[in-house]
């Protein structure tokens, strides 16, 4: 039993990690207490009744499959008072059809079926929340006296319909969801024959796809109540996290995909690739049954619409969605406990009587193209042909459950496979006994549970499969046999499964004929060990851990979202900006360049491979505006970039300005020359090596390309697959570190899509003191500045220029103030000596009059500390409070600015208003 005694709960946890642990530790000791006592009261017959029970086509009305039994309830209530949760979460289950069908007997009264399908099954396992299904109830009621009365009776079964129409279920259902998703998602392909009617009907297809989501979101909305969970469920209903989230924002909202997700490059000819990403990016958290999948997914979202993969998940605008990898299970114990009923061990007698002296194979599946049922009859035929001995010996039972019938691909199918199975039972079978059993129909539990106990051999031919749960539980089944799984590889339960099955390539018919062979002729021993491994497995990763551990980080993403977006700084209130400025005398304007006064880089430009202009130059509607302040005797504009002096003195030179390029390395008004700032820093001895390591990588990585600066060499991918470009960049760095710059003074600076390696210890904010002082100096300013505005896309590295002007922050040299952002990560191997020391012989030596002879001027450079920067009655030179300094990151979402602008377009929008402030001043 649980205990509610705090005093021995364990530590509270502190990482989603522990946390997650921790709970899977306290719902494993909650499952065996509940265990132990349904059994000790003798209860959990009357659950298992209730599970198995009902008529040949799997009916049932006892019990409320949903709710479980009262002693379930009870002890789930103890877990979560001990988890400080008083009652349990509400839980909505959205998905396209219902766990139970609807047929109608009268006007008024309807009789419930188990709707077949792994889903469904895995769903069962839901026993730990107060779950209600929201669904279709796979019928066509029009009238409004059914639809009640039906949703009346779905209500006893926690389950509430959504009424779809026969043209919304013929456009919805069978045409876009199983006619162009399934095929696509399974590798299959958009459909090829009528290509022209498919391709005329599709939008109309997908329109009722669109429409039948938001008919699903309507009844959530209906039903919804705060703090519910909203879990969305597989390729029917993509669209229903956009709808939802448009609804309300706050719904936590999680989507799970039961197919494989395919290979962006199956995925990207679906004419509604981008929209429906779009609208599955709207959930909180999206789960897949393997990484591949999620793999799959994220590499769809960085290629086809350009967003940002991490190893959480994909970003968009600063929104993380998660993604991660959820496999399903089974409720184990119920199949186990299943066998040893008395109804199943008749039927286990029955059919060992009726296959006695022959080998039984099992093959259950729906009559799907997916599931491979032809290639492995063919497989089955072709051991027959060349094992003689074995034709009277073995027996195929193979069930396939109608499925989809409406659509015509699926009627194909049945013929084809009945043809099939006609022809090999002519050929190999005799009077009194066939080698191919098939039953057009689907079994009720306890027959099925039967059938998984006495097969010797089970065969999972999938050509591709979400999961397969039928492997699952055919393993749950054969505790006392320990038959064979011969699974298919592209079955995701291949990864879970594998080391115990024999694996295939179904469409290799020789290699499935030769393995059935092998399983046949298995020794026991391997058998058992085999059937070990996948054993302690499928009652390891049960249905129930899968849901329980799905929702939990649900709640947890919703978690860290809300404190993700408590961190991101926000956006400029650009209009106080202006104000502030209007209202100051002497103003600071430094502004960066590139991805700050450029056009932002089209994103479908980069997908689609059409690369505009690599040169950088400035946005068109920023000029006039920025022309303004330049011209304004009370406004400084800098801009401060990376980019070197001849991009700076092109783009800039005719306005009236100062120009700092290399990171802040060369300084020049444009009415003068151009000045080293930091002399002491340019040893530039590790360029030629570190440039052979660039035009290497460049030649290798189609679409990237550098740029070679005086102080610096920049590896850009931008334009380049994203994917290639990191791994490119990840080996790249590998061989810098263990090469080129193991003993050079440089800092390599990581962007999004760069690589940059620059002189050591030159920073935007470390240049920016010397920026001051020589603007100090030369404009001869004798009143303080009392506005500053900082805007920028800088690297991590450079963002110590924000903190420079941080009235908060204590007065120091920049190179001194405390970096905010961790330390970048240094492979193990190669990485360079700690710099620290050589950094500090060097800050010493910044402070010291240098004569500097770069780029053939020689220039007189005098060096100033802000600690020195003063006017001269003595006052600083800054007069900067906390509403006179504006600091700002362009598209970024994590910054040391105290504000954000999506994109360049807005700092058009910036400029424009500062100028317009001097305009209303001077009328
Ligand atoms: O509802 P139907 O159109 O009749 O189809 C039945 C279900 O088929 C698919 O099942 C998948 O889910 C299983 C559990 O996650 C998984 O093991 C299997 O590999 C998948 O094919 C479909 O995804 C469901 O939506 C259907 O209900
Ligand atoms: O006659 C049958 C045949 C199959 N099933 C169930 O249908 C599900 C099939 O799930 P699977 O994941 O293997 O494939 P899906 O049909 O979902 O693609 C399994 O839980 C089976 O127990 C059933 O209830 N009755």
């Amino acid at each position: 039993m649980l205990s509610n005694n705090h005093n021995n709960s364990p530590p509270t946890p502190r990482t989603r990690l522990e946390r997650l642990l921790r709970e899977r530790e306290l719902r494993r000791s909650n499952r065996s207490s509940l265990n132990e006592e349904a059994h000790s009261l003798g209860e959990f017959n009357s659950y298992d009744l209730f599970s198995f029970s009902g008529d040949s086509c799997g009916s049932f009305n006892e019990e409320d499959i949903l709710e479980g039994v009262s002693v379930v309830k009870d002890i789930i209530d103890g877990f979560q008072r001990l988890e400080g949760r008083t009652s349990k979460q509400r839980l909505l289950v959205v998905a396209n059809r219902l766990p139970v069908s609807a047929v109608r007997k009268g006007k008024e009264t309807w009789h419930l079926e188990i709707s077949v399908g792994g889903l469904v099954s895995a769903l069962l396992g839901l026993k730990e929340f107060e779950a209600r299904w929201i669904g279709w109830a796979g019928v066509n009621v029009p009238d409004e006296v059914g639809q009640r009365a039906l949703e009346k009776a779905l209500a006893e079964k926690k389950c509430i319909p959504v009424f779809l129409d026969e043209e919304i279920v013929h456009q919805y259902y069978n045409g876009y969801c199983n006619n162009i998703l399934w095929p696509l998602f399974h590798y299959l392909g958009l459909p090829q024959e009528d290509r022209l009617a498919t391709t005329r009907s599709f939008q109309s297809q997908f329109d009722a796809y669109k429409k039948a989501n938001k008919m699903f979101a309507d009844v959530v909305n209906k039903h919804y109540e705060e703090g519910d969970v909203v879990w969305c469920h597989d390729y029917h209903l993509m669209f229903l996290p956009k709808c939802l989230k448009e609804h309300n924002r706050k719904m936590k909202v999680g989507w799970f995909l039961h197919t494989p997700f395919p290979s962006s490059e199956i995925h990207r000819t679906l004419p509604s690739r981008s929209e429906l990403l779009r609208a599955v990016l709207a959930a909180d958290l999206v789960g897949f049954h393997t990484y591949d999948y999620a793999r799959h997914f994220v590499s769809a979202c960085t290629r086809i619409l350009g967003l940002e993969g991490t190893p959480e998940g994909v970003e968009d605008q600063g929104k993380l969605t998660r993604i991660a990898a959820f496999p399903i299970g089974i409720d184990s114990d119920r199949f186990i406990r299943a066998l040893k009923l008395p109804q199943v061990q008749d039927h286990i007698k029955e059919l060992q009587e009726r296959f006695a002296g022959r080998k039984v194979m099992l093959g259950v599946d729906r009559l799907d193209m997916i599931k491979g049922i032809p290639q492995k009859i063919l497989a089955f035929e072709k051991f027959l042909e060349e094992n003689p001995k074995w034709r009277d010996k073995v027996v195929l039972l193979q069930i396939a459950v109608p499925t989809r019938t409406d659509v015509p691909e699926y009627q194909k199918l049945t013929s084809q496979v009945h043809e099939i199975v006609g022809r090999i039972n002519g050929r190999f079978g005799t009077l009194t006994a066939v080698p191919i059993h098939h039953l057009d129909r689907s079994l009720d539990f306890p027959a099925l549970c039967a059938l998984y106990a006495v097969t010797d051999v089970a065969l999972v031919t999938s050509l591709r499969d979400g999961m397969n749960l039928v492997s699952y539980e055919f393993v749950a089944c054969q505790a006392s046999k320990k038959g064979v799984l011969i699974l298919s590889e592209f079955a995701g339960a291949a990864q879970s499964l594998g080391a115990g099955a024999v694996l295939v390539n179904p469409w290799n018919i020789t290699e499935v004929a030769a393995s059935i062979g092998y399983a046949l002729n298995m020794e026991a021993d391997e058998r058992e060990r085999r059937h070990l491994h996948n054993f302690m497995h499928v009652t390891t990763h049960t249905s129930q851990e899968w849901a329980a551990t799905f929702v939990s980080e649900l709640n947890d993403t919703v978690v860290e979202a809300q404190i993700r977006t408590r961190q991101i700084p926000p956006l400029l209130p650009i209009n106080e900006a202006a104000n502030s400025y209007s209202r100051s005398h002497n103003r600071l304007v430094i502004l960066g360049f590139n991805a700050t006064l450029t056009e932002a880089v089209d994103a479908l430009g980069r997908r689609c491979g059409q690369i505009r202009d690599m040169d950088l130059k400035v946005h068109p509607d920023v000029r006039e505006p920025l022309k303004k302040l330049c011209d304004d005797r009370n406004t400084t504009v800098v801009v401060l970039s990376g980019s070197d002096r001849s991009v700076l003195d092109e783009n800039f030179g005719q306005y009236n300005m100062w120009l700092a390029a290399e990171n802040g390395m060369f300084l020049r008004p444009t009415k003068g020359e151009w000045m080293t700032t930091m002399p002491e820093n340019l040893h530039m001895d590790w360029v030629e090596s570190v440039k052979h390591v660039f035009e290497y990588f460049t030649e290798r990585t189609p679409r990237s390309h550098f740029e070679l600066r005086e102080t610096s060499l920049v590896w850009n991918y931008k334009y380049a697959d994203v994917e290639f470009g990191r791994l490119q960049a990840r080996d790249l760095l590998q061989h810098l570190w263990t090469g080129p710059i193991s003993n050079a003074s440089v800092d390599v600076v990581q962007g999004s899509r760069s690589v940059e390696v620059r002189a050591v210890g030159v920073t935007k904010g470390s240049a920016i003191d010397r920026i001051l002082g020589e603007i100090v100096r030369d404009k001869g300013i004798n009143k303080p500045i009392d506005y500053v505005l900082c805007v920028g896309h800088f690297l991590a590295k450079d963002e110590d220029v924000y903190t420079f002007f941080e009235p908060d922050l204590p007065s120091e040299v920049p190179q001194t103030v405390p970096n905010p952002l961790p330390p970048p990560k240094m492979p193990n191997n190669g990485a360079p000596p700690p710099k620290s020391a050589r950094l500090k012989k060097q800050r010493s030596l910044s402070i010291i009059e240098r004569r500097a002879n770069s780029h053939g001027s020689a220039v007189f450079w005098r060096p100033v500390v802000q600690d020195r920067l003063s006017l001269h009655e003595g006052s600083s030179v800054l007069d900067l409070k906390g509403d006179n300094y504006f600091s700002c990151a362009v598209g970024r979402k994590r910054s040391n600015a105290r504000y954000l602008l999506v994109s360049s377009n807005d700092v058009v929008k910036l400029v424009k208003e500062l100028s317009e402030c001097l305009e209303s001043s001077v009328s």
